[in-house]
Formats: structure tokens, C-alpha cells, sequence
């Protein structure tokens, strides 16, 4: 889960606690509207009530004082000034005597600190004095003129109490809105974020329920509802997605089982393939009556052989060998008996050149070539006469041959000189003449290849050139 790094989360505010600010700024607002309402009326009304207190001071004072200046109670109507003075919403008081033979007289009475003033109300009647009944007399005004102090210390009282009750209106209202936004929606909706908090692949099962009246469908309900499906519907997946998981992993065990059966078979095929390969390489270079090397096989290994004595300069020696008379031992003993003494002298010949590196191969009908290397013309020549003397040491009688009783072999005999030679052929040559030279010499002997073509006579007791 990717957590947001705790220095780029936003500072947590509630949801409730927005809604509270959001409340309290419009109530501040909507407070100072209606207060500034409220104060214009209250002024209004404040003007209304000056206007009808000057009203009634005017009727209560208006007979008295009319009777006052008819009488010409100067002293009354002074009094009467005075105590006009005195009530608390007048300023001032002006009582101007009319009198068809003199100019006007005028009596004026201010209040202290008085201030004439175009915000205050101002009320002017006529002082009439009803000398008969029935008949008035016109005896001067009576000018009363409010006192502007006393309205603002009328609206000052107002409007504290304006912005006390409004102040606690709002206040109150926006402690309702918190509540009930709190008990209504913030629980819920941390329900809902602690639910989802704790959602697991393993809990998806475990639906989200609020705790308040199911009958009560909402906004807060439907997100109840979409929050559900939605670990329904991932419950689900996550269901299917581990079945094909299995499925999965079933399939590839049963893929893997498959690829191993079919491995080990073909494994076996080819063990066998390379078994039979092994067995045709090794007919196919094997002379089948002797179990020798046949001539394909020596002339693989001749070249290899050659090539190594040039590069590395270590000698090498070629005997090749013929049976003495082999044609009148056939006639003589049969066919059957020819191929036994063959057999018989390519043991002799494998068991007398066993070193690792011989090579015995039968090359001809009863012709032999033996490949000795790091042996040189003459530890080849003792080899070559040890050779003889175990085909003589077999025995086996020939009464037609020349040589001896018993079947014997000729040798001839050639060590290669890198420096003369330059192609294995040639080496071949030299040994076959010097077979060539041993029959020619009377056979049951080892010549050993050399410009002076020296001939060795085996312990046979047969000559060695
Ligand atoms: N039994 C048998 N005889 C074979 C085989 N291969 C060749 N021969 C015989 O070997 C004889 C070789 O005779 P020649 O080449 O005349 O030589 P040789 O009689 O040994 O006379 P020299 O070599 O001069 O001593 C032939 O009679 C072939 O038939 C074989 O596999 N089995």
C-alpha cells in the first residue's frame, strides 16, 4: 500500500468543523444584516415614539399654558416651560406670544448641552385659549424641539440588546447545525473511513453497516451500498483469480510432468541412439575376424598420429607384418584353419603391443601394420623381434612352410625422419620394403628400414637382416 509521506498530507480539518465555520461566518453575516435592520427600525421607531411623546406633551401642557398667557400668568407659564423642559426627550422649548398690537414675545427653555439637530423630531402647534364656549382665541405656538442625546441613548440600549440576542440566535443555530451534522453524517462517514481502512483481500466478505435505521435511505446509504458491491465485486475477482491461479499452476505442473516424461525419452532414445552409434563406429573401424583396428581405423589414426611426431618431434615407427605362407597353410589346413590362425597371431600381436598409443591393425587378408609412437627404429626392432617370437611361441604347425614348422611371421620395419619425410605414405613404403626385403631374405625375420637396410634376425633362430 503506497502511504502519502506524512510532510505532503493536507491538514486534517474536519468535515464538521467546516460546516461550524462555514455556519458561523454566514450567521456573522446574516447578524450583521439584520442588526443593521433591526437598528434602522429601532431608530425609526425610536424617532416614532420622540414624535408622539412631543405629541402628548403638547396636548397635556397645551391648555394650561394657553391659559397661562390669556391670564398673563407670566409666572405660571414659566413654570409650566420649566417643568415642559424637564421631561427627558425635550431639548428645548420655545413658546412665542402672539398679540395683534405688539411684536411677537418669545420664551425659550434649553436643556443643557442641547444642540439643534435635523435628526431629532420637532413639533409646533397653535396655543388656543377658549375664552367662551364655543369661541377660540389664538394666543401664540408652542414649539417643542426633541432631544437628539436621548435618541442615541435609546438605540445604544437597542442595539446591545439587538446584538446579544442576535449574537446568541447564531450561536445557538450553529451549535444545532454541528450537532446534527455530527450525529447525522461525520460518525457515518468515519465508519465508513475506519471500514475501509481495514479492508483486507482476506475481510472483503465482511460488509460495511452504519449504525442507524435502515429505513433510513439517504446519500449516506447509497455509499453503503456502492462500498458493498464494490468488495462484492472484488471478492468475486480476487475468487476467480485465485481459481485460475490454481489452475494455472496445475496446468504447468502437468506441462512440467509431460516436458520431464518426454526429456527421459528422448534422453533414452538418444543413450540408445549413441549406444547403437558407439556400437556401428566401433564395427564400422573393427576387423570382424580378428577384433583389430581394420584399415579404415589405422588410416584415421596413422594421420593423427604423423601430424603429432611432426609437431612435437617425438619418433615414431611403423611395423608392418605378413604371415609366412599363409596361402599353403589355407591349402593345406583349410580356410577355417587359416582364419583361426589369423585370430591366433592378432592376439599375439595386441598382447605384445599393449602400451597406450599401439596400434594393431589388420590392414591386408594376412597383413598387419603396427603403429608405435615415441618409439624409435630401435626399441621398434626389439618390439618387431618379440613379436615373432610370440607367433612363434603359438605353435601352430605349418608343414608347407619354408621358414620353420610351426607358422611364422615376416617384419619389416621404418621410424620416420620428419626431415626426409613428408607424407605417411612414404613411411608405409619404406616399412613395406623392408617386409618386402625380409621375405625376399627368407622370411621368419624383422628389416628394419634404413639406407642400409639393416636386417635382424629374431631368437626364432630364423635370419635377421
Ligand atoms: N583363411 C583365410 N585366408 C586368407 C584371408 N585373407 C587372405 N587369405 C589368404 O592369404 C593368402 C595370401 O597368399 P599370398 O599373398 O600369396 O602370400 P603367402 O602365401 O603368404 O606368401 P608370402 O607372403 O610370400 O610368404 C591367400 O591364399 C589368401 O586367400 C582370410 O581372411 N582368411
Amino acid at each position: 500500500m503506497t502511504e502519502i509521506p506524512s510532510a505532503q498530507q493536507p491538514r486534517s480539518v474536519s468535515l464538521g468543523g467546516r460546516i461550524v465555520l462555514a455556519t458561523l461566518g454566514f450567521c456573522l453575516l446574516f447578524t450583521l444584516v439584520v442588526v443593521g435592520l433591526r437598528t434602522w427600525s429601532a431608530w425609526q421607531s425610536s424617532l416614532a415614539v420622540m414624535s408622539g411623546e412631543l405629541k402628548l406633551i403638547a396636548q397635556v401642557y397645551e391648555r394650561t399654558l394657553s391659559k397661562s398667557i390669556w391670564e398673563m400668568d407670566r409666572e405660571s407659564m414659566q413654570t409650566h416651560i420649566a417643568s415642559v423642559v424637564n421631561v427627558p426627550s425635550v431639548g428645548q422649548v420655545v413658546v412665542t406670544l402672539q398679540s395683534a398690537n405688539r411684536v411677537p414675545e418669545v420664551f425659550r427653555r434649553t436643556r443643557e448641552g442641547w444642540q439643534m439637530s435635523q435628526l431629532a423630531p420637532t413639533l409646533q402647534t397653535q396655543l388656543d385659549y377658549e375664552v367662551f364656549p364655543g369661541t377660540k382665541e389664538t394666543v401664540g405656538t408652542f414649539a417643542l424641539y426633541g432631544d437628539e442625546r436621548v435618541l442615541w441613548t435609546r438605540l445604544r440600549a437597542e442595539i446591545a440588546n439587538i446584538v446579544i440576542t442576535q449574537v446568541a440566535q447564531s450561536l445557538l443555530l450553529a451549535g444545532l447545525i454541528m450537532l446534527l451534522f455530527s450525529r447525522l453524517v461525520t460518525v457515518h462517514v468515519r465508519r465508513i473511513a475506519q471500514h475501509l481502512g481495514q479492508l483486507t483481500p482476506s475481510n472483503l466478505r465482511q460488509l460495511l453497516a452504519l449504525d442507524r435505521p435502515p429505513s433510513r435511505q439517504d446519500e449516506l446509504s447509497q455509499l453503503v451500498t456502492g462500498v458493498n458491491q464494490l468488495q462484492s465485486n472484488l471478492s468475486d475477482y480476487l475468487e476467480r483469480q485465485q481459481r485460475d491461479e490454481k489452475e494455472l499452476v496445475a496446468h504447468r505442473d502437468h506441462l512440467a510432468d509431460l516436458v520431464r516424461e518426454r526429456t527421459t525419452e528422448l534422453e533414452n532414445t538418444n543413450t540408445r541412439l549413441e549406444d547403437a552409434n558407439a556400437l556401428l563406429d566401433g564395427l564400422a573401424r573393427t576387423d570382424p575376424l580378428t577384433g583389430l583396428a581394420n584399415r579404415r581405423h589405422f588410416d584415421e589414426i596413422k594421420q593423427i598420429e604423423f601430424r603429432r611426431a611432426l609437431r612435437t618431434g617425438q619418433p615414431l615407427s611403423l611395423l608392418v607384418c605378413d604371415i609366412d605362407f599363409f596361402k599353403r597353410y589355407n591349402d593345406r589346413y583349410g580356410h577355417a584353419a587359416g582364419d583361426q590362425c589369423l585370430r591366433a597371431v592378432a592376439e599375439a600381436m595386441q598382447t605384445t603391443c599393449s602400451r597406450a598409443g599401439d596400434l594393431v591393425a589388420r590392414i591386408g587378408g594376412e597383413e598387419f601394420a603396427i603403429l608405435l609412437p615415441g618409439i624409435d627404429a630401435a626399441h621398434g626392432a626389439e618390439l618387431a623381434a618379440h613379436l615373432c617370437q610370440a607367433v612363434a611361441a603359438l605353435a601352430i604347425p605349418h608343414q608347407d612352410s619354408e621358414a620353420a614348422a610351426h607358422v611364422t611371421i615376416s617384419v619389416g620395419l621404418a621410424q620416420l625422419d620428419a626431415a626426409q619425410v613428408e607424407r605417411f605414405d612414404t613411411l608405409f613404403d619404406q616399412a613395406d620394403k623392408a617386409l618386402y626385403q625380409a621375405k625376399s631374405q627368407g622370411r621368419n625375420q624383422v628389416v628394419v628400414h634404413s639406407p642400409a637396410a639393416i636386417a635382424l634376425q629374431s631368437d626364432t633362430g630364423s635370419n635377421h637382416g
